[in-house]
């Protein structure tokens, strides 16, 4: 299909993206792809210049082999244009710096203090794309080399802290260079299509805003579930878990879109106002909660889409014995008038059957039914949003079965695929996020106090699993977590919305 939507792109002002972590598994899989595709589509300004950034001692030229490499690794075959790459590539420089140390800082000084000739004035970004430990120390030599300029702009990367408290700390050191509207926190779920739909859908439309409360509404659930493992992070996921991997960040986010009050217009800190006053209405889950209200799963081996995967434990990384969670099921409730009472469930995982994101919107009963005895179970609306993959809006409905010989009911859905609606190829998210800081754009990027309310809820969760010294429940690789995860929503009555998903592999 053609790529006739993002061939168009408007050109934007020149840049200078300094890539601190250039040679990092995010760079190379992520960034440097999203960029080369931004450059393909017409939106990368010529003068324009990428800059990696690490310790490793490599030429500008290694540098451009590297990336070459992950371009032909990382985008799609019918993407690669090699005159496309090749002007891409030239783009590129490499600058060996280390964060910790004034190794390289003159030599990075140098590389942004002299432009291409000619070139107009350009935005000059610094992406974090580093462990977040480094966020403060490269902050502050920054400054120390007059890098950090009024006009600069610094990406962080997630996890932006481990707890409250760690999350204050880098707002702080980054925050003592430079100013929170310079300052761009990625969640790289709200630069995703669908997540940005969600707006659409809710703010663009007279049809659902009158229901979407709790007089109409039973239940929110959202499941974010990944085939993958650990793969080669497990270093890092296992100081981190699922509850600060997925849920503290992507998934509040979600709920905040779903949840949030019409802000007063698009604008950034329209958005984020609204976003905020969600997570500041979340209700806290108290200790004696904790049993009743989250279920924490790690994976053991099984099978994956037809493979055998190994379980957590004999991942690379991973010390023995280790009690983090790989799979986080929870209960929670948005204490405000709108959506008093209404659950929100929220799972997500690693080594479920598949990978899928979806938000679904489950409305209550009809109050009285008009209809026989015989004529079909009548099932309450459904209104799933799908995120990921084969993004959709799928409403489910009550219908007559045609035919004659009486009334039959029987539920049907409402498709709107965006594939087939639209077409072509949806950006992946760290396209629309890198080039949204060139445009100074900051509505999808999460603000200081959103990350501090969201570390606010999540933190009493930590300390109460912690101090309850129990071990996650084990879960076969290849199922939808563990049995604790179904028991705490049929608990309530409700089950998960499985029944057009993939079963367990085996
Ligand atoms: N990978 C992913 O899919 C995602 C990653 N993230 C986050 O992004 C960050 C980076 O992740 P990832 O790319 O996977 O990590 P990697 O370990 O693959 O890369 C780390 C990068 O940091 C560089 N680095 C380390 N120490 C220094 C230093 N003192 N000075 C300068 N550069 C340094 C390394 O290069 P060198 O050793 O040569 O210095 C390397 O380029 C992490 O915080 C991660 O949690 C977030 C979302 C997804
Ligand atoms: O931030 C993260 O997200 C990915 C999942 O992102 P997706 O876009 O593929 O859904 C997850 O694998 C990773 O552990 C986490 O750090």
């Amino acid at each position: 299909m053609s790529n006739s939507r993002s061939a168009v792109a408007p050109a934007l002002p020149p840049f200078d993206y300094t890539v601190f972590g250039g040679t990092g598994d995010l760079a190379l899989r992520k960034l440097l792809p999203a960029l080369y595709l931004r450059d393909k589509a017409g939106q990368v300004a010529d003068g324009s210049r990428i800059i990696g950034v690490s310790r490793s001692p490599l030429s500008p030229g290694d540098y451009r082999a590297k990336a070459e490499q992950a371009i032909a690794e990382h985008v799609p075959a019918d993407e690669r244009d090699p005159a496309l790459v090749a002007r891409f590539l030239e783009r590129l420089d490499y600058v060996p710096v280390n964060a910790t140390s004034d190794e390289g800082w003159d030599e990075l000084a140098g590389r942004l203090d002299h432009p291409p000739a000619g070139r107009e004035p350009a935005v000059r970004i610094f992406y974090l794309a580093t462990s977040p430990s480094l966020f403060g120390p490269t902050c502050d030599q920054l400054r120390a080399f007059g890098l950090a300029t009024p006009d600069s702009r610094v990406v962080l990367e997630k996890p932006i802290g481990r707890d409250l408290a760690s999350a204050q700390d880098i707002n702080d050191r980054v925050g003592a260079v430079f100013t929170e509207p310079q300052i761009y926190r990625i969640d790289h779920y709200l630069g995703k299509e669908t997540v940005q739909n969600l707006l659409a859908l809710r703010f663009g439309n007279s049809l659902f805003e009158p229901l979407w409360n709790a007089d109409h509404i039973d239940h929110v659930q959202i499941t974010v579930a990944e085939t993958v493992g650990v793969e080669e992070r497990g270093g890092y996921y296992d100081q981190s878990g699922a509850l600060r991997d997925m849920v503290q960040n992507h998934l509040l986010q979600l709920v905040c879109l779903v949840g949030m009050e019409c802000p007063i217009s698009l604008a950034q800190e329209s958005v984020r106002d609204e976003k905020l006053k969600v997570l500041r209405s979340l209700k806290a889950i108290g200790q004696d909660e904790i049993a009743g209200c989250t279920v924490r799963g790690q994976y053991r081996a099984g099978a994956v889409a037809g493979g055998a995967v190994p379980g957590y434990l004999d991942e690379p990384g991973i010390p023995a014995g280790s009690g983090t969670e790989t799979f986080v099921a929870l209960k929670l409730e948005i204490d405000n008038w709108r959506w008093a009472g209404v659950p929100f469930y929220l799972r997500s995982g690693k080594r479920l059957p598949a990978k899928m994101s979806e938000i679904v919107i489950q409305f209550r009963s009809i109050r009285h039914s008009i209809f026989p005895q015989g004529a079909g179970e009548l099932q309450a609306n459904r209104l799933i949003v799908r995120l990921q993959p084969d993004e959709s809006i799928r409403l489910h409905l009550m219908t007559k079965e045609p035919g004659p010989g009486g009334m039959r009911l029987r539920p049907a859905a409402l498709n709107l695929s965006f594939a087939q609606t639209f077409g072509g190829r949806f950006p992946d998210a760290y396209e629309r996020l890198l080039m949204d800081v060139v445009r100074g754009n900051s509505t999808l990027f999460m603000r200081r106090d959103e990350v501090e309310a969201a570390w606010q809820w999540a933190e009493p969760i930590l300390d109460g699993w912690k101090s309850r010294h129990e071990m996650p429940k084990p879960y076969i690789a290849g199922t939808w977590g563990p049995s604790q995860s179904i028991a705490l929503i049929e608990r309530d009555g409700r089950t998960w919305h499985d029944d057009e998903l993939p079963s367990a592999a085996f």
